[in-house]
């Protein structure tokens, strides 16, 4: 068998709203989920022993992550197959780490998607989302790849609204920010209520119109742990043609929406180049790697 590859796409909230709280202390939350045309790429070579490589721009910041998302993912899958994992698996990391992208999540999710091809299971995906929901409240939809509306804590997947021709920047200030402490800093006692949608968007200037009546509610405990976040959404409403700006996830990661992909990219090089950047289009249900997985301008 030649190598395999799987892409693993940014996954970002273009709002989040917190709609509760469970006993358990996972918060529920409505949010609408899009994919990025970038993200990192795993790869498959056929070996006796299960290892993982990390390569690419951004692996520095997992050097001394002692267990890898991407074995978490395989050591699951091989035990629900009844199976001993094996493979030599590469990670071409160009997501920045703890960044709201849903990095990590995207990553476990492509290992369930490779694996479930390289060691021949060809498991449907509805057997491989109670896997992904044991990884990561973010999983689920990244094992979809498919723009979706996140309901309970983030495993209950409704269709999204019909997405217009876009495009987006995506915009990093290379400050890791940990999911846990941005909802442990959030001091609001009241929760949302879920977002009002429509069916679809005709085009962009709809979409961020009614998007910018909705929040990202975790941008303000966010803020507090990471002042920087408030530097990137300036700087993205700052770019010619940015219809809305806006934190992704638990941050710090900021996405500006625009017209269309190329008006994104011209946009995103624009940026400090300190940044970690990158300007494109959605993307959808991604199941071969993407060439410009560089970020724009970088
Ligand atoms: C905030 C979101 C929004 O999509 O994205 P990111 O910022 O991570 O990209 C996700 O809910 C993150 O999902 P994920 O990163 O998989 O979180 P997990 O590893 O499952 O949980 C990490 C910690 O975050 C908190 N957590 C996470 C999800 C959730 N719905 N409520 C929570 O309170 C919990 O303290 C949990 O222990
Ligand atoms: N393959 C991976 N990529 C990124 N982070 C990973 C990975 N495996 C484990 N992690 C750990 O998961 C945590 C969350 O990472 P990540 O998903 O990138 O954050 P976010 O959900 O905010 O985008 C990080 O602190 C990191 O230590």
């Amino acid at each position: 068998m030649s190598e395999l590859a799987e892409a693993a796409p940014a996954k970002v909230n273009l709002f989040l709203h917190i709609t509760g709280r469970r006993d358990d202390g996972y918060h529920e939350l409505d949010s609408l989920a899009v994919f990025a045309g970038t993200g990192d790429v795993l790869r498959f070579a056929a070996a006796p022993e299960l290892t993982l490589a990390v390569e690419g721009p951004e692996a520095a910041a997992l050097s001394a992550e002692p267990d890898n998302l991407v074995l978490r993912a395989a050591r699951l899958l091989a035990e629900a197959a009844g199976m001993r994992p094996h493979g030599a698996l590469r990670l071409e990391k160009h997501l920045p780490v703890a960044s709201g992208i849903g990095g990590g999540s995207a990553d476990a999710a492509a290992a369930l998607r490779l694996l479930n091809r390289a060691w021949g299971l060809h498991w449907p995906e509805e057997r491989l989302r109670p896997m992904a929901a044991r990884l990561g409240a973010d999983v689920p939809v990244c094992l979809s790849c498919h723009a979706a509306r996140m309901g309970g804590i983030g495993e209950v997947l409704r269709p999204a609204p019909a997405l217009p021709m876009a495009g987006m920047v995506l915009a990093n200030p290379r400050r890791p920010l940990s999911t846990p402490a941005v909802f442990r800093a959030r001091t609001a006692g009241d929760f949302s209520a879920p977002a009002m949608l429509p069916a679809g968007w005709s085009g962009a200037g709809s979409m961020a119109r009614d998007l910018a009546a909705c929040r990202n509610d975790l941008e303000p405990p966010a803020l507090v742990l990471c002042p920087e976040v408030e530097t990137v959404l300036a700087a993205l409403r700052g770019l010619p043609g940015c219809l809305l700006a806006r934190m992704s996830g638990s941050g710090a990661t900021c996405f500006g929406l625009f017209p269309d992909p190329a008006a994104a990219a011209a946009a995103a090089a624009l940026l400090p180049e300190a940044w970690w950047r990158w300007g494109g289009g959605f993307t959808e249900g991604v199941r071969s790697p993407y060439s410009a997985a560089e970020p724009a301008g970088a």
